[in-house]
């Protein structure tokens, strides 16, 4: 099977932790022990978010003096590739003697006039009370969102159409190796009445980027993993309850916040809708029972699935 592997940013970073290297790297190591049966099985491509890491970045290039004008957040968005990739690289060699792993630095084409440069959506950096939000967004010119019950910096995420590398993954995945790509959603860029791409000032959402890659590389499954076990009906209420299977139409039918399950959601729904593959939302330790159709949220066109043997 070909398989496209979302890994949420909770798998690098849980929230209240703090964003040292070291911290981060335990985090990678347990993920990829997690996946590494399923890079064994299978042809994988493993993606990544980056909202913490670009954030932090983000704060550090603000801050420094040598600088006249902070790195962008295309440019932001390529280190966080480098840096994330360098650690899920390094961490699947280790697990996986012999095969090769590939991470790539890659570009996702987006619309220049695209609605969400003009209304921030997407979480960066940490989380901060509201006096402590107000004050930074004053200093710094941030627009800044609740996110559960702190407060954060939202950057514009447009939509993205298309995974600029998409034929480069096809021939690395072709060739057997591994290949860890689309970090942070990809690095967003728009191409120009010259025909040539730049960067453009934006954090696309990894999850969406996932489903548009996972349809162009014609995968059989795409596996989005996140800290919670399942999709939840009434999520945060009295009556929550798992969703173990569901059609695209029947999720849609339901309300889910945009800077977290929303996007999720979204995103295997348009993978089931355009491909009639399988796709799944959980939890990291649970990705081979997912598979199995023994856990997570599983969406399919019929909304049965008996899991892979
Ligand atoms: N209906 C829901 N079911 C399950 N989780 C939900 C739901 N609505 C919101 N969430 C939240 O979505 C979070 C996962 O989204 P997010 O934090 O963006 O994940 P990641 O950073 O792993 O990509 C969960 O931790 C949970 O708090
Ligand atoms: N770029 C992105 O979607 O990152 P997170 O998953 O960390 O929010």
């Amino acid at each position: 099977m070909r398989i496209v592997v979302a890994l949420g940013g909770n798998a690098l970073l849980r929230r209240g932790q703090r964003p040292d290297a070291e911290v981060q790297e335990d985090n990678v190591r347990r993920a990829v022990a997690a996946l590494a049966p399923l890079a064994d099985q299978h042809e994988l491509v493993l993606t990544h978010g980056n909202g913490p890491q670009v954030g932090v970045l983000a704060m550090q290039s603000a801050s420094d003096p040598h600088l006249s004008t902070p790195y962008p957040f295309d440019v932001l968005g390529a280190q966080t590739q480098g840096m994330i990739g360098y650690w899920l690289l390094q961490a699947m060699q280790n697990r996986l003697p012999g095969r090769h792993v590939a991470a790539i630095i890659n570009q996702t084409l987006v619309g220049a006039a695209d609605p969400a440069f003009d209304d921030p959506t997407k979480f960066v950096g940490e989380v901060y009370d509201r006096d402590e939000a107000d004050r930074l967004a004053a200093e710094r010119g941030w627009t800044v969102r609740a996110d559960g019950s702190g407060w954060r910096r939202v950057v514009g995420s447009p939509h993205p159409l298309r995974v600029v590398e998409t034929p480069l993954i096809r021939l690395l995945l072709e060739s057997g190796a591994v290949v860890v790509c689309a970090g942070g959603g990809g690095v967003p860029v728009v191409r120009g009445d010259d025909g040539e791409l730049r960067g453009v000032e934006a954090v696309v959402d990894k999850d969406l980027t996932s489903a548009v890659l996972a349809e162009a590389l014609d995968a059989d499954a795409l596996l989005v993993l996140t800290d919670v076990s399942a999709v939840m009906r009434d999520f945060g209420t009295e009556r929550e309850a798992p969703i173990a299977r569901e059609t695209p139409s029947g999720l849609r039918s339901l309300t889910f916040p945009s800077g977290s399950m929303g996007p999720k959601v979204e995103a295997a729904c348009r993978f089931v809708e355009l491909t009639g593959g399988v796709a799944a939302i959980g939890a990291l330790e649970d990705v081979a029972e997912m598979l199995a159709g023994r856990a997570g949220t599983v969406v399919t066109p019929t909304g049965r699935y008996d899991g892979v043997r």
